[in-house]
């Protein structure tokens, strides 16, 4: 956990970067600080490992106020993630993991294991890349071994500056999403800073929007993008919001549409109100699809006829992959299935459905806002 309680920050020559923060990071959150340049986000950031002190107020580091702990022990517990590495360039790959821990005590050996263990974890072969030195490596494999060299400690707590901000868009979301699958394995409590609104919308289980040193909003991806909270929020995550919200919201099984359905050894249907059917194996699994005027004037059984069908996405995955699956195969609708079976078919969503289901997230939204303002009037007016 990380905590800000009225916390300012006052450079010597009178700037203020930080202007009475508060806010918390939940044990295993990911929280991104996103804001443009200069609004404080890296000075935010660098108060937690004591980098940089503040003016006032005070942080808490799972509990402990972090001006009671010696810095060099306080780092310690907080893995912290760059944007120029800073790797060793006279170590290799695996030296420069194992350092950290073997600076803690580990056994070489130990920690050269261990090392092994967090490149593997991050997509980097040991055994391919231990023995390479930093320059020997690409942008992206360099930004891995920092995340590994990060979690070597196995702090609770990561810190991370803009750490994909120097690779190109393609390897940037592709370390994203490597990033997000670790996170759910590894559980940290993280801050990540980042200036792009796409990374951390993707990245955050919620998003602190920062104006001139202050948090404009603190909430989840899709109620920023869906509820910005004033215009300065709705600008900075732009006129296009709308797009970035297909993003982070989940196809649901009230989304979808039920066409008619066949199944493999049916005899071909000769009556079908739809232009096209569903065609399922005998567990109710998706096999593809046929189409009612091929199925009108051919004969024999539905799986002789019957298409793969390959635009179809497990309930869950986002609009967005929905809407990219339909543009891909061309496809006017898309099947969704089961994500925890082997493929049982739930129904389709076509681009009506979509729309309707990005409507409904947006309206979910607006009305928890005004519920929490009622309550929040009702208890001043106490
Ligand atoms: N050592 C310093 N002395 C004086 N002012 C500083 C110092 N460090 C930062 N600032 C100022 O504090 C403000 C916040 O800076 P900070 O680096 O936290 O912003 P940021 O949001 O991380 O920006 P960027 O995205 O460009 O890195 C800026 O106006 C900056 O000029």
């Amino acid at each position: 956990m990380i905590r800000f309680e009225h916390v300012t920050k006052r450079y010597a020559d009178g700037t203020t970067a930080v202007d009475d923060l508060s806010f918390e990071v939940a044990e295993g959150e990911l929280v991104t600080l996103v804001g443009p340049s200069g609004c404080g986000k890296t000075t935010t950031m660098k108060m937690v490992n004591r980098l940089i002190e503040p003016s006032e107020g005070r942080i808490l580091v799972e509990g402990d106020d972090i001006s009671d702990i010696d810095p060099v022990q306080l780092r310690r517990r907080i893995g912290y993630v760059i944007q120029q590495v800073g790797l060793f360039p006279h170590k290799t790959v695996l030296e420069n993991t194992a350092t950290v821990p073997h600076l803690l005590g580990v056994k070489r050996g130990k920690a050269r294991e261990r090392a092994a263990e967090l490149l593997d974890l991050v997509g980097l072969d040991p055994a391919v890349f231990g023995d390479r030195y930093p320059e020997q490596l690409s942008g992206g494999q360099r930004q891995r071994v920092g995340v590994a060299r990060a979690l070597a400690a196995d702090p609770p707590v990561l810190l991370m500056d803009e750490p994909f901000g120097a690779v190109d868009p393609v390897v940037r979301e592709h370390l994203q999403n490597e990033f997000l699958r670790l996170q759910q394995a590894v559980r940290k409590t993280v801050l990540f800073v980042t200036h792009d609104i796409e990374e951390a919308v993707r990245l955050g289980d919620r998003i602190a929007v920062y104006g001139q040193g202050r948090i404009e909003q603190f909430d989840t991806p899709s109620t920023v993008l869906g509820a910005p909270a004033n215009d300065y929020v709705a600008d900075f995550v732009g006129a296009d919001r709308g797009l970035k919200r297909l993003s982070v919201t989940p196809i649901e099984e009230g989304d979808l549409e039920q066409p008619p359905v066949v199944h493999l050894d049916d005899p071909l249907p000769k009556e079908l109100d739809a232009r096209w059917a569903v065609v399922l194996d005998g567990e109710n699994n998706l096999h593809g699809w046929i189409s009612a005027e091929h199925a009108r004037v051919e004969s024999g059984t539905v799986r002789e006829h019957a298409r793969r069908m390959e635009a179809w996405l497990p309930v869950g995955a986002s609009l967005k992959q929905a809407f990219a699956t339909m543009l891909q195969h061309d496809a006017g609708w898309i099947a969704v299935i089961d994500k925890d079976s082997e493929g049982r078919f739930l129904g389709v969503l076509t681009p009506a459905r979509l729309h309707e289901a990005l409507r409904r997230s947006t309206a979910a939204d607006a009305r928890a806002i005004a519920r929490d303002e009622v309550q929040l009037e009702t208890v001043t007016k106490v």
